[in-house]
C-alpha cells in the first residue's frame, strides 16, 4: 500500500516532469535563516496575528508553511523580508539571517541583503513588473543594480537567467512587454528576477498558486533545480500539500496563526498528529486528486536546459 506522501508526489509529478524529490536532509550546518518564537501583532490594535513560529533554513534545504487562508503565512515571510506591513510588528522571537539579527539591520543593510542573500517570488507576478517596460529592461536593471554590470555584460546575463528560468525563446522574452506573457512565462521572470543577484534564500508565497497544474509543476521542478544546482534554500508557502510533498523537507502546519505541526514532511504526511493536518490531508485526498488527475493532455514540457547554463547564472562562487 502506497504512502499519502508516495502518492501525493506521484500526482505532482505527473504533468511530464522528471526531477527527484526532496533531496536528503543536508548535514550539520550554519542556517541561512533562522526564526525562533517569532510573534506577530498588528500594532492598530495589539491583536497577536503569529502565535510563534521557528525554524531553520540551511543551504538547500526547503521548509513548507502550509495552513488555512489568514492563518499567518505570508505574514511570517514578510517578516523574514523585513516588509511587514504598516503596523504589523515583530513582538517577541528572534529572526536571524546568516547569523545576523534582523533587529539590528539598518535600512542600508537590508537593501544590501534584499536579493544578494535573500529573494522572493510572490503570487500575481504581473504586479511586480512594469507594464510598459521591455522584460529584458526590467531584469538588467536588477542586475546592473545588484551585479554592477556594464550594459553589454547585463544582457548577456539577463539572457542567461530567462534561459536559466527554462524560457523557451530567451531572446524573443527579452524584447516582449508584460502583457505579450502567459501567467506561467511572467513567474518564470519573477524567479529569474529573484534568483538575478545569487541569493541564498528564496521565499516563495503562493507562487504557483494560480498557474494550471501543467505550469505549476514546471515551475516546482524550476525551484528543485534552484535548489540542486545552487544549494538555494527555500521556504514554499503554499495552499497545496502537492506543492509541499514534492518540494520540502520539513513541514509547518499553520492555523489561526499558531503552528499546530510541525516535522519532516514524510511523517507530518504519512503519520499526522494533529486533527487538522488530518483535515488537510483528507481535503486534499477529495478534492486535490480529482484535479490532478483530471490532467490528461500535458504540455510539452521545456526544452532541458544545459546544466551549466542553470549554474552560471545562480551559483555565487562561480562569477568572477
Ligand atoms: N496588510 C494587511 N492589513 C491588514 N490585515 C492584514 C494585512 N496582511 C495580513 N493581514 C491579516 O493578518 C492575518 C494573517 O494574514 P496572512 O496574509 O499572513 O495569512 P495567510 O496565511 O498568508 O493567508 P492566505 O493563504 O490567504 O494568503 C489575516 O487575518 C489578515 O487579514
Amino acid at each position: 500500500m502506497t504512502t499519502v506522501s508516495e502518492r501525493l508526489l506521484t500526482r505532482a509529478e505527473e504533468p511530464g516532469t522528471g526531477s527527484p524529490g526532496p533531496a536528503d536532509p543536508p548535514g550539520p550546518a550554519v542556517p541561512l535563516l533562522s526564526l525562533r518564537e517569532v510573534r506577530i501583532a498588528d500594532g492598530s490594535d495589539g491583536r497577536e496575528i503569529v502565535h510563534g513560529v521557528s525554524f531553520d533554513l540551511t543551504p538547500g534545504k526547503v521548509v513548507g508553511i502550509v495552513g488555512e487562508s489568514g492563518s499567518g503565512k505570508t505574514l511570517t515571510c514578510r517578516a523574514a523580508l523585513g516588509i511587514l506591513p504598516a503596523h504589523f510588528e515583530v513582538t517577541a522571537g528572534s529572526i536571524e539571517i546568516g547569523g545576523t539579527d534582523i533587529a539590528t539591520l539598518t535600512p542600508a543593510r537590508w537593501t544590501a541583503l534584499r536579493g544578494a542573500t535573500i529573494g522572493a517570488v510572490f503570487q500575481d507576478p504581473a504586479s511586480y513588473l512594469n507594464p510598459s517596460l521591455r522584460i529584458g529592461r526590467q531584469l538588467a536593471e536588477v542586475v546592473r543594480v545588484k551585479k554592477g554590470l556594464g550594459r553589454r555584460a547585463a544582457r548577456e546575463r539577463v539572457l542567461a537567467l530567462l534561459r536559466a528560468v527554462h524560457l523557451r525563446d530567451a531572446e524573443l522574452v527579452h524584447d516582449q512587454y508584460p502583457f505579450e506573457l502567459s501567467g506561467g512565462m511572467l513567474q518564470r521572470v519573477l524567479i529569474a528576477a529573484a534568483v538575478a543577484a545569487d541569493p541564498r534564500i528564496l521565499i516563495a508565497d503562493e507562487a504557483t498558486t494560480a498557474l494550471d497544474v501543467t505550469v505549476q509543476a514546471e515551475i516546482l521542478d524550476l525551484l528543485a533545480d534552484l535548489r540542486d544546482r545552487a544549494g538555494l534554500a527555500l521556504v514554499v508557502v503554499s495552499h497545496d500539500l502537492a506543492v509541499v510533498a514534492r518540494l520540502c523537507d520539513e513541514v509547518l502546519v499553520m492555523r489561526q496563526g499558531e503552528v499546530v505541526e510541525q516535522g519532516p514532511t514524510r511523517r507530518v504526511l504519512d503519520d499526522p498528529r494533529h486533527a487538522y493536518t488530518r483535515l488537510l490531508i483528507s481535503e486534499h485526498e477529495q478534492y486535490g486528486l480529482e484535479r490532478f488527475l483530471e490532467q490528461t493532455a500535458p504540455a510539452a514540457p521545456p526544452p532541458p536546459a544545459a546544466p551549466a547554463e542553470l549554474i552560471a547564472p545562480i551559483a555565487p562562487k562561480e562569477e568572477a
